[in-house]
């Protein structure tokens, strides 16, 4: 998978060459380019964004350096690009475009799980100030299949955060990025339940006991405590997960009540 982040703050994205998202860089499963978007700014101030029309608060992300920026990605990706065999299936290979927005649609794992099994090229255009020139985006639809996604119901300083969660969210998914790949199975949201609490030694932890069953060596019923658990957890903290499917269309990941 190859990730092409552009964003005036590249050093936000360093903590993402750490650990096993880092070792996953080392191993080429992943490449992780970060481009300053002030580098395609060409006046004296690599001004990157400029007063509304219309009048209102803040300032706008001008066009023409997003477009150098996206047309230096294109270009590169063009250039690794495999040769297009005569008799090919016919598909859009226009990489993927993702717009953090709190106007996107919500992000959640059946997302992810799609990104990390069905692209192999995503680009990140993370916004400041009061967001892109809107003919950026626009443009952007002729070479890029443009999606514009948001981490949540809340409003962020830029979208650089929202670029660290996806690209974390998408490359654990990726087999061969997970330490344990078998860890994937009862988290959080897969199989559409909570994740079960977990416990370690030592057994009392401030007149705190491990529930028995876990130390009773029975394989069964320990799998069926954790069940109720993740059913238990996910009524009492989630019950939109049980009540009704997303409304933001993407659907569960492997529904499994
Ligand atoms: O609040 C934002 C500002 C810029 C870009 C993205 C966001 C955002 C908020 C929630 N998800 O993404």
């Amino acid at each position: 998978m190859r990730y092409d982040v552009v964003t005036i703050f590249p050093e936000y994205l360093e903590p993402l060459r750490l650990s096993l998202l880092g070792k996953a860089q080392e191993s080429g499963l992943v490449q992780l380019n970060l481009h300053n978007l002030r580098d395609f700014a060409f006046d004296r101030h690599k001004t990157v964004d400029d007063t509304p029309y219309g009048g209102g608060a803040g300032m706008v992300m001008k066009a023409e350096p997003w477009g150098l920026a996206l047309d230096s990605i294109l270009n590169s990706a063009l250039s690794n690009q495999p040769a297009v065999t005569a008799d090919a299936e016919p598909h859009d290979a226009r990489p993927l475009l993702i717009v953090p927005s709190p106007a996107g649609k919500v992000f959640n794992q059946a997302k992810a799980y799609e990104l990390a099994e069905q692209e192999h090229h995503i680009v990140f255009a993370p916004a400041r100030y009061e967001g892109i020139d809107e003919r950026v985006l626009n443009w952007a639809e002729d070479h890029f299949r443009v999606m514009p996604v948001s981490l949540g119901d809340y409003v962020l300083y830029g979208g650089e955060v929202a670029v660290m969660a996806m690209i974390e969210a998408v490359t654990r998914l990726i087999p061969g990025a997970m330490g344990n790949p078998e860890s994937l199975d009862e988290e959080s949201h897969t199989g559409g339940l909570l994740e079960y609490p977990v416990y370690t030694k030592p057994s009392v932890w401030r007149e705190r006991e491990v529930p028995a069953v876990l130390l009773s060596g029975n394989h069964a019923a320990i799998a069926r405590w954790r069940r109720d658990q993740q059913i238990e957890r996910t009524f009492a903290r989630r019950f939109d997960m049980i009540e009704t499917y997303p409304e933001d269309g993407w659907d569960k990941k492997d529904r499994k009540l």
